[in-house]
This record gives structure tokens, C-alpha cells and sequence, in this order.
């Protein structure tokens, strides 16, 4: 096998070699931002076509290290933190990223990016805060915290982090964190995680020239399974986590649990907006507000420092999206390990479930490892997509996409990504006249097809991308027009625009000039949390206050806003 680099901005000039007959080309793409030549196209074609003894198949993704040269120029020191949750994993990588000269923290979740970068600057290491839809930057800052989907595989760092690791495996997650594993250009590089995930880690690290070390943690502060159900909300204290997986599911048990009249429920859940999210966990923190019991879902479950006592388990199965299913011992853990932080108000945690029927399984799935990890999630690059549609120009998308997942070749350490998402918008949006990049663009955007409005959302700003180059967000959406939710539906309603809201200013950080409306869809998306609170604390006992105040500010912020785009229109 032959090994071809391809390298940004590559000219024609690709060193080839004289190889021997029936060599397969085994094309490696490295993260090109879309800048391969035409020349380059062109000698490919003809190399192709001139001999029939090589192949290049576009499909073979067994060399996926070969993608990045940058972090391949390094001898890279990974150091893999590993042991249960609460044992200081990230705390530790947190100190060596603090005392480096730059450094990139990559964790799964934007509560804990946010809650790095509070922590950096708090330390007076200046650091940006970068997700998928936001952009704080800091000034002067050389380090990061973003969102493992963000990670800067293009620049060089002294420091990074991956924190948890183990989500390598996630079906449609993992292929950011191999593609962060493989890619990220540093001297240091700290995962953090379960430590399920070593052997494979071990792995993957073989090829790639890094020197690998392993460190294992004890548990900080102790989680005690208890023996008795909760039974009754009556015996709700303050510090309760109470933990269900359905939105319905976590509103009526705040309003059963408030109904009792000692308790207030902070709530978080997934398609709550994350400023939102963020708010809701920090009241619970606060020892000084009324807020002093959680209701969440699964969103708590990774990483995230809450003043937890106890965890109680409403129930331990959830809805995947197809079926009802029993929580994995590996969630269970995770969730649980949210109660007792170290250092917190709570140090000692304790863990229960609602019913009695449930705690067998609990119990046992506390005292039993994670399985061993046995494959990472892989997706191609942009790049090979590209290079494989210009051999197929009558392929659209959906096409390339479905014959990639069909026909990969994988070495046996990786799977490919879970991309059925991917293809329902390929689907959608194929047949709209748009080039490979857009529509790509377009494909990993964070619409969220199974939400009616938000999909409707996504198909409305491709159209008339298509159409007119350019996307005004009143075209679909009127500004001034948002307002409290009074029921259930109308709330989840409100949470579908604040998600189109906020693929609009995904897609404004991509195509900027074609959607030049970002602040004003920033303070829409601003506007709708605040609702969303206002909503959730009319829930509770407490008059608005504070929040009033902020949404008033945003309103008027709003207005010259408009204004200002008016007078551009
Ligand atoms: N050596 C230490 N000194 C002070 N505080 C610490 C120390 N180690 C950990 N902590 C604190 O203990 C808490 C738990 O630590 P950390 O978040 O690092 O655990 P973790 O092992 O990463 O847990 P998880 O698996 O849930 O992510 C944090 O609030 C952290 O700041
Ligand atoms: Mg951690």
C-alpha cells in the first residue's frame, strides 16, 4: 500500500513514486478546509485514469492518524486520568492546562466548557469560550474551552484536554472525540474519563508515535447506595436530585414535588436553551436562593459540579428514540456520581431510586465496571467527501453520505458514525441547487430533525440560501412577537424557535455574509431563555423580579436592533 498526503492549499505537485502493480492508493485526506486545488483534481484524474493497475479507494479509512501531519510532527505526552466519577480527573488536567502557555479544553458538554472558562479566568488565565453557536473571546486569551465538536485540530497548543473520553464510543458523538484524539496538535494531552476506555485508547495510540501514561484515582468523597426507596415526595430534603428522562416527566414532578410546600425545583433538561440550563444549575448551587431541589434528566450526567446530596432515580429506564430501554451501568454511574462532590456543600453523596423494584438494579450496576470500550466512532472529513463526489459528480449528498456508511473500510478499533440525522437533512435539502460544501453545511448543522419547527426551520433557511445567496431571519420569523409561554405546548414551542434561532446563528459563524443577522437572532435566542425562566419561575412560588429587569434591558436592546436592521435592509 502507498501512501499519498495531500496537504492544504496542495498544488498539482503530489510526489508520486513508482509503484508496483496492483498497489491500492490509499488516499489520505488531512483536514484541507476545502482548499484542494484544481490542479491537484486534475493530475488525480489523470493518474486515475492513465493506469489501470491503481485504484484509489476513497472508502478506505483504516489509517484515520494519517489525517492530521500536524499532530504527527509531535511526540505528544498523553496522560490518561482514569477512575470513577468524583475521583479530581479533570481537576488535575485543569491545573497542568492553567500553567501552560495555550492550551484547548474539549469537553462533550457547553455547561462544562462554560464552567472551564469561568474557572480559567477566575484564575487570571485570560480563556475564550467557543461552542457551536457562541463566541466569547477573551482578550489576550491563549487557551480555550469549547465544545469537543469545535476542537481546533489546524493550530498548535503547549496543553489540551479531552474530557470524558469514554464518550469515544458514543454512536453519534464519538468521531469528534477520535477526530480531537488524533488531531489536536500539542506537547501535553490530557484525556479524562472511564477507565473502560483504556485499552482502546492504548490502541488507537500505537500508531501514531505518542507516549502514553496512565494514571488511576480513587473516588474523592464517598456515594453510598441506599438501602430504602425514597417512596414519597413527602421525604424530599434540600439537595435532592430527582432524576427522570422525559420533559413531561420533570415538570409534573416539580410542580408534585413544590406542591408539598418546603421545596423549589431548579430544572435541566436537553432542549431547555443552555443559558437557560446554565442559570437553572447555578440557583441550585447557590446556597442563598430558594431553588434548593433538581429535577433533570440525563443532561446532568457528565462531569458537572452540582451541590448534590442525594440522587434519587424516578425511574431507570429512558426512551432512546426507539424504544423504552433500561439506563446502561455506565449512565447509571455517571448520573450517580453527580451526587457528594468533593469540596461541595455536600461531600458525602448518597444515591436511591423512587420505587423499591428499582434498587436491585442499581445497586448492582454501581458495583460493576463500565464494559471495555471496543471501538471509536469515525466519520470521513469534508475533504474525502469532496474528492469522492468529483469522481461521482452525478451523486448527490445523500448518495455519497449513504455509500460512505455502507462501504467503509475501517481498521478493527473504529466504527462509523451513526449518521442517520445526516441523512434525513441530505434528503431534504438535495435536490436544492447548493455546492457540496453548503449542503454539507447544512447536513451537520444542530437542527434537530425529529422537532417539527426546528426542521421546518432548517429547510426554510436552505431554501432561500439557495435562492437568493442571502437569509434575512424575519423572512421567517417576526421579531417582538415572543412571549411567556402559559401552557406546556406553548413552552415547548418556544424551546423549537430558540432552536431555529439558534441554527441561525450557527450557520451566520459559516456563512456569514449570508446570514447577517446574528446579533439579532442572538438576543431573540436571549429572549426566549428569559421567557423560558419566567415560565419556569411562575412555576414556583417566587414573583419575577430579577428577570424582569433583564428581559426589559434585552427588549430595548432588541428594538435598536431592529432598527439598526431596518435602516440596512
Ligand atoms: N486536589 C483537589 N483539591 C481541591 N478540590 C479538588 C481536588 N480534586 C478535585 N477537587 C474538586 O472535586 C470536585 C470533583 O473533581 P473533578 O470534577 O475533577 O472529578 P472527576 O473525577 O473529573 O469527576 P467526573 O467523572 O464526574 O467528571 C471538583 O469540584 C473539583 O474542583
Ligand atoms: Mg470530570
Amino acid at each position: 500500500m502507498a501512501f499519498f498526503l495531500f496537504r492544504r492549499r496542495l498544488s498539482a505537485t503530489v510526489a508520486c513514486h513508482v509503484l508496483p502493480e496492483n498497489t491500492t492508493v490509499c488516499l489520505i485526506p488531512l483536514e484541507l478546509k476545502f482548499g484542494i486545488s484544481k490542479g491537484f483534481f486534475n493530475c488525480f484524474r489523470q493518474f486515475s485514469s492513465s493506469s489501470s493497475t491503481i485504484k484509489f479507494d476513497f472508502t478506505d479509512l483504516t489509517c484515520p492518524h494519517t489525517w492530521y501531519p500536524n499532530a504527527r510532527k509531535e511526540k505528544r505526552n498523553i496522560f490518561l486520568h482514569v477512575g470513577p466519577t468524583n475521583s479530581g480527573k479533570t481537576h488535575q488536567a485543569l491545573k497542568r492546562l492553567e500553567a501552560s502557555s495555550s492550551g484547548i479544553y474539549c469537553g462533550p458538554l457547553r455547561l462544562l466548557a462554560w464552567e472551564v472558562s469561568k474557572r480559567l479566568n477566575k484564575a487570571n488565565v485570560p480563556c475564550d469560550l467557543i461552542t457551536g453557536q457562541e463566541r466569547e473571546e477573551v482578550e489576550g486569551a491563549k487557551h480555550k474551552a469549547v465544545t469537543v465538536e469545535m476542537a481546533d485540530v489546524a493550530s498548535s497548543f503547549d496543553c489540551a484536554i479531552i474530557d470524558e473520553i469514554q464518550m469515544l464510543g458514543c454512536k453519534t458523538r464519538g468521531f469528534s472525540f477520535t477526530r480531537a484524539l488524533l488531531g489536536l496538535s500539542v506537547n501535553e494531552l490530557h484525556l479524562c474519563g472511564d477507565p473502560a476506555s483504556v485499552p482502546l485508547i492504548e490502541e488507537i495510540l500505537k500508531v501514531t508515535g505518542d507516549h502514553v501514561k496512565v494514571r488511576y484515582y480513587e473516588r474523592l468523597s464517598p456515594l453510598v447506595p441506599l438501602k430504602v426507596p425514597l417512596g414519597s415526595f413527602c421525604n424530599i430534603r434540600t439537595g435532592d436530585c430527582i432524576v427522570t428522562f422525559s420533559r413531561r416527566e420533570i415538570y409534573r414532578l416539580k410542580k408534585e414535588i413544590q406542591g408539598g410546600g418546603k421545596h423549589l425545583c431548579s430544572v435541566v433538561y436537553g432542549s431547555l436553551p443552555p443559558a437557560t440550563r446554565t442559570r437553572q444549575a447555578s440557583m441550585f448551587n447557590d446556597e442563598n436562593s430558594e431553588f434548593d431541589v433538581l429535577v433533570a434528566s440525563d443532561a446532568i450526567g457528565m462531569g458537572l459540579n452540582l451541590n448534590i446530596s442525594r440522587i434519587v432515580f424516578s425511574t431507570l429506564e429512558k426512551f432512546d428514540g426507539v424504544q423504552m430501554r433500561e439506563l446502561s451501568v455506565s449512565e447509571i454511574k455517571q448520573i450517580a456520581g453527580r451526587a457528594g462532590r468533593y469540596g461541595s456543600k455536600f461531600p458525602d453523596g448518597e444515591v436511591t431510586c423512587l420505587a423499591a423494584e428499582d434498587l436491585p438494579l442499581l445497586h448492582s450496576s454501581l458495583k460493576s465496571p463500565s464494559p471495555i470500550l471496543e471501538k471509536a466512532g469515525l466519520f470521513p472529513s469534508f475533504d474525502l467527501l469532496l474528492m469522492y463526489s468529483r469522481l461521482h459528480p452525478e451523486y448527490g449528498i445523500y448518495q455519497i453520505l449513504a455509500h460512505f456508511v455502507e462501504h467503509a473500510k475501517l481498521s478493527a478499533n473504529y466504527f462509523i458514525a451513526d449518521c442517520e440525522e445526516l441523512l434525513k437533512v441530505a434528503a431534504l435539502i438535495d435536490e436544492l441547487p447548493l455546492g457540496l460544501h453548503e449542503k454539507y453545511l447544512f447536513c451537520i448543522s444542530p437542527v434537530d430533525m425529529n422537532d417539527d419547527i426546528s426542521s421546518q426551520g432548517l429547510s426554510q433557511f436552505a431554501r432561500n440560501y439557495s435562492k437568493r445567496g442571502i437569509v434575512r431571519l424575519r423572512e421567517i420569523f417576526t421579531p417582538g412577537t415572543l412571549e411567556v409561554p402559559k401552557t406546556q405546548t406553548a413552552l415547548m414551542e418556544l424551546e423549537s424557535i430558540h432552536k431555529v434561532l439558534e441554527l441561525y446563528v450557527w450557520l451566520s459563524f459559516r456563512l456569514e455574509e449570508s446570514f447577517p443577522d446574528r446579533e439579532l437572532a442572538a438576543s431573540q435566542k436571549a429572549i426566549c431563555s428569559l421567557l423560558i425562566e419566567e415560565f419556569l419561575e411562575r412555576l414556583g412560588w417566587g414573583k419575577p423580579k430579577l428577570m424582569s429587569r433583564s428581559l426589559s434591558r434585552l427588549r430595548s436592546t432588541n428594538s435598536l436592533l431592529l432598527e439598526r436592521m431596518r435602516q440596512n435592509l
